[in-house]
């Protein structure tokens, strides 16, 4: 079975790919890119399997490309590049499995429909997630398409960690925590023992900072709690999403302020986190090149978030052996991981300001009780790998 396998990663801000070459050795990348900022300031930019860039185009400043349309740029692109390459399945992350979806799943008509019912719970991403596969079902009905979740990786997290104090039949019916990002997760959980034996087995909080932003309590590199919840506008500050908010102001702005749930989901969603606060940007980059007020304010409360939810994290753990960031700006802000760093020295981290600086792996000095680690995540590679597992009925 000699072809290729595409994945498709439609993130909040941005739309990734990557496509695999399946040979007799295995699976090896041969294609990658992603389309970037793609409702501000959209760039494309693209990698061969040697990693020399082989595409690259930018949009005017202030063009709201889209999803769709993103989509259609990397496809052209995909297709000129790799004209004869026969083509075995497209993987694609989707973001809310729900309590249905626990593992990998081909996709046909029937488990489109199951997971549109999804799309309130995920609307930054559900519907760019499913378009793809369902223009693809509709085209190209023969081919494989398989469907993994954000949430998967934490359904290992303790019924108790899932709970919402409400009424428990509410629970029982679904409204729990599901916690997302569980692809990226995933794959830094399999990495962990190549970087830290202790980190792997012990208990770890591993830091996905990127527009969208959680953080996961892993044990023995299983998933025991999580900061989003029900839906990924929970827990941290994000770049357009508010993170955790008391109930009563969503009461509040409705029935003093007249929103209705429209309003508000456009509130919280799209014009809340960094942008909200900072009234300048959500992209972290800009923030930190800002000189304005509210990109600081932004950048405090984003950073002030994290260490209050890393201290709850480590008391769901009993304790931390080790921190990892990963995700847009957790890989490459090295500003911001020593901020976060420094604000957890009461839990035994230890920063190394030159490993920082010069992006790790490992940032924390040789004799830190709790160790710090940068780690690029790549959730392609948790998506190739489970779409081959599903289209050879391996589990
Ligand atoms: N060098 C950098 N410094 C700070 N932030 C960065 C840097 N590079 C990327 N980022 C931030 O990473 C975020 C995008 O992360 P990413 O994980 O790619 O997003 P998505 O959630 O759409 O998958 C943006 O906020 C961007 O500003
Ligand atoms: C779930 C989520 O927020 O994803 P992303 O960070 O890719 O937007
Ligand atoms: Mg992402």
């Amino acid at each position: 079975m000699s072809g290729a396998i595409v994945v498709i990663n439609a993130g909040s801000s941005s739309l990734k790919f990557c496509v695999y070459f399946h040979r007799a050795q295995g699976l090896a990348p041969a294609l990658r890119g992603q389309i970037e900022s793609i409702h501000t300031q959209p760039r494309f930019k693209a990698r061969d399997a040697a990693g020399a860039e082989c595409g690259t185009k930018t949009w005017p400043q202030g063009t709201a490309l889209g999803h769709d349309e993103a989509l259609r740029h990397i496809v052209e692109f995909v297709h000129a590049q790799l004209p004869d390459e026969p083509l075995l399945a497209v993987g694609h992350r989707v973001v809310h499995g729900g309590m249905e979806f626990a593992a990998p799943v081909r996709m046909d008509a029937d488990v489109l429909a199951r997971l549109e019912a999804f799309i309130p719970l995920a609307p930054l991403h559900q519907p760019h997630n499913l378009a793809p596969i369902r223009a693809l079902l509709a085209a190209r009905p023969d081919l494989p398409q398989v469907a993994c979740f954000d949430t998967a990786f934490h359904r290992t997290i303790p019924e108790i960690a899932q709970m919402f104090a409400l009424p428990h039949a509410l629970h029982v019916e679904g409204v729990r925590r599901f916690g997302f990002h569980g692809l990226s997760y995933e794959y830094i959980a399999s990495q962990l023992a190549h970087f830290d034996p202790i980190a792997a087995t012990g208990r770890t909080v591993v830091l996905h900072l990127g527009n969208g932003a959680s953080m996961c309590a892993m044990h023995a590199s299983r998933s025991v709690a999580t900061t989003m919840g029900f839906t990924a506008v929970d827990g941290l500050p994000m770049g357009t999403r508010s993170g955790s908010i008391d109930p009563g102001v969503i009461l509040y702005l409705m029935d003093e302020r007249g929103m209705d749930a429209r309003a508000i989901e456009t509130m919280i969603y799209n014009a809340s986190g960094l942008l909200g606060v900072s009234g300048v940007s959500s992209d972290m980059r800009t923030l930190l090149a800002s000189a304005e007020p509210g990109a600081k304010r932004a950048v405090d409360l984003y950073v002030y978030r994290i260490g209050r939810a890393l201290g709850s994290l480590a008391a769901a753990l009993g304790g931390l052996d080790a921190v990892v960031f990963t995700g847009g700006i957790g890989e490459n802000s090295a500003v911001i991981r020593e901020r976060v760093c420094r604000d957890a020295e009461w839990l035994g981290v230890e920063l190394d300001p030159e490993a920082n600086e010069r992006g790790g792996p490992c940032i924390s000095t040789a004799d830190a009780r709790t160790r710090a680690w940068t780690v690029p995540t790549d959730e392609e590679w948790m998506i190739a790998r489970h779409t081959l597992s599903t289209l050879e009925g391996r589990p």
